[in-house]
């Protein structure tokens, strides 16, 4: 690869266009743990319980004594198992009651514990966060993002793509505030998490302004931070942990597409369209597509989709089963949302433990490929064929 030869041209094509304590009551206080357990299969981490316990001594408001009973037994329980301590006498009132909250959850297993607890730690935070901000009821949308609007109402939040004047082209600050976003989505008291754009387009993919401005390290450099964040970004798809969903109210393009696979549920208007032009812009399949693409609708139609760069229709998609159903434009938004609004009424651990289920088997092949596609596409970005295409677009001879 001449690299080498390259720069000069790169760095003027990449330049070719500027960027841009619980305060619980002493004798109920949960000792801090000392346990350094790896991630189950189940339900919250060990992590995510030690750092739970954490925040409950952080707590603005008092939840009462019915919540700090309630904390103390799921402790209790997710640290040593069912009660096992002989019933305090009738007049220790604190330590019976505190006997009777642990010995209520009878055979509950450790893992589910866990998971309440954190649930009901995350519970807490978000009331005692909101009634401190004293925030107008009707103003759901949550502040800090400048590419996104991010929603939560009715158990279910919404991230969306918000850049409609660029197609939402996804810039590096819009992979930034996803990651960010899906971090506070996977421990929010939502039960399912969904994605959908602002305006006439789904998303138009990558921006391909991300290729200019170029640091003082060259246009390796800028390669180098590109697959990076590029690995990060999906891995962060291939972590999440509830039902996430893609509400595609338009066109789709390149990445925002690929992940698609990594989704739970695709509802499409059919006025989308799914489009990997990877092989026009002298680049190759990323968002773990190379594999996910093929499981879902085969070998042939992937490589249709991925190689030769075929844009499906929304009927076509899902009939190839990357779409899980498609919906008429006139009636997308109302019948998806009220299809989302039942689902999201669903006992949340369970949703999110069979999640778990279908995909743990997968998690660590699905990281493999990432990295694998995203190291393969850093050198890409170097070569003339993807220089000559970006260098197309900007200069406005060429669109897909
Ligand atoms: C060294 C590299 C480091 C990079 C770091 C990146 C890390 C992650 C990379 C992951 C890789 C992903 C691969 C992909 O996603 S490939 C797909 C890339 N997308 C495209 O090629 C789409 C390009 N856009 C178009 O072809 C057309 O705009 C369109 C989507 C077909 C729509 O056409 P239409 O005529 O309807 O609208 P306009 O073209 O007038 O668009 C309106 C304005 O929006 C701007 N726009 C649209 N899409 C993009 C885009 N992807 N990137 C940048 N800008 C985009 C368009 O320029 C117009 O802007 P203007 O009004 O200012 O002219």
């Amino acid at each position: 690869m001449a690299v080498v030869g390259l720069s000069g041209r790169l760095a003027r094509c990449y330049c070719l266009r500027a960027v841009r304590s619980l305060p619980v009551c002493s004798s109920l206080r949960v000792p801090a743990l000392q346990l350094h357990v790896s991630k189950t299969a189940m339900g919250a981490s060990q992590k995510d319980f030690e750092s739970a316990v954490n925040q409950v001594k952080l707590l603005k408001k008092d939840p009462g004594n019915e919540v700090k009973l309630k904390l103390y037994a799921l402790y209790k329980q997710a640290t040593e198992g069912p009660c096992n301590t002989p019933k305090p006498g009738l007049f220790d009132l604190i330590n019976k009651a505190k006997w009777d909250a642990w010995n209520a959850l009878g055979d509950l297993p450790k893992e589910t514990a866990r998971q309440n607890y954190v649930d009901l730690v995350s519970g807490l935070r978000s009331s005692s966060d909101s009634s401190s901000q004293v925030k107008p009821e009707a103003d759901k949308k949550q502040a800090g993002y400048e590419t996104l609007v991010i929603t939560s109402e009715d158990h279910i939040t919404k991230i969306m793509l918000n850049r409609p004047a660029k197609k939402n082209a996804l810039n590096t600050q819009m992979y930034q505030e996803i990651m960010l976003a899906l971090e506070a989505a996977s421990k929010d008291d939502s039960t399912i998490t969904v994605f959908t754009g602002s305006g006439d387009y789904y998303s138009s993919g990558n921006d391909l302004t991300n290729f200019t401005d170029i640091p003082p390290g060259g246009v390796e450099e800028k390669a180098k931070n590109g697959a990076i964040l590029l690995r990060d970004f999906v891995d962060c798809f291939i972590d999440f942990p509830k039902p996430l969903v893609a509400v595609v109210n338009g066109p789709a393009v390149g990445i925002s597409v690929t992940v698609l696979g990594l989704f739970d549920l695709v509802y499409a208007s059919d006025r989308a369209t799914f489009h990997t032009p990877f092989s026009h812009l002298g680049q190759t399949p990323e968002g773990c597509s190379s594999y996910t693409f093929p499981k879902i609708m085969g070998l042939a139609k992937a490589v249709e989709m991925l190689i030769f760069g075929k844009k499906l229709t929304a009927g076509e998609a899902y009939a190839q089963g990357l779409v899980t159903e498609v919906f008429p434009d006139s009636t997308f938004e109302k019948e998806v949302w009220t299809r989302l609004k039942a689902y999201s009424k669903l006992p949340r651990n369970a949703m999110r433990i069979s999640k778990q289920i279908i995909r743990n088997h997968e998690k660590e092949k699905l990281h493999a490929i990432n990295a694998e596609e995203s190291s393969i596409l850093q050198e890409r970005w170097l070569s003339d064929e993807c220089v000559n295409a970006v260098m197309n677009f900007l200069s406005q001879k060429a669109k897909l």
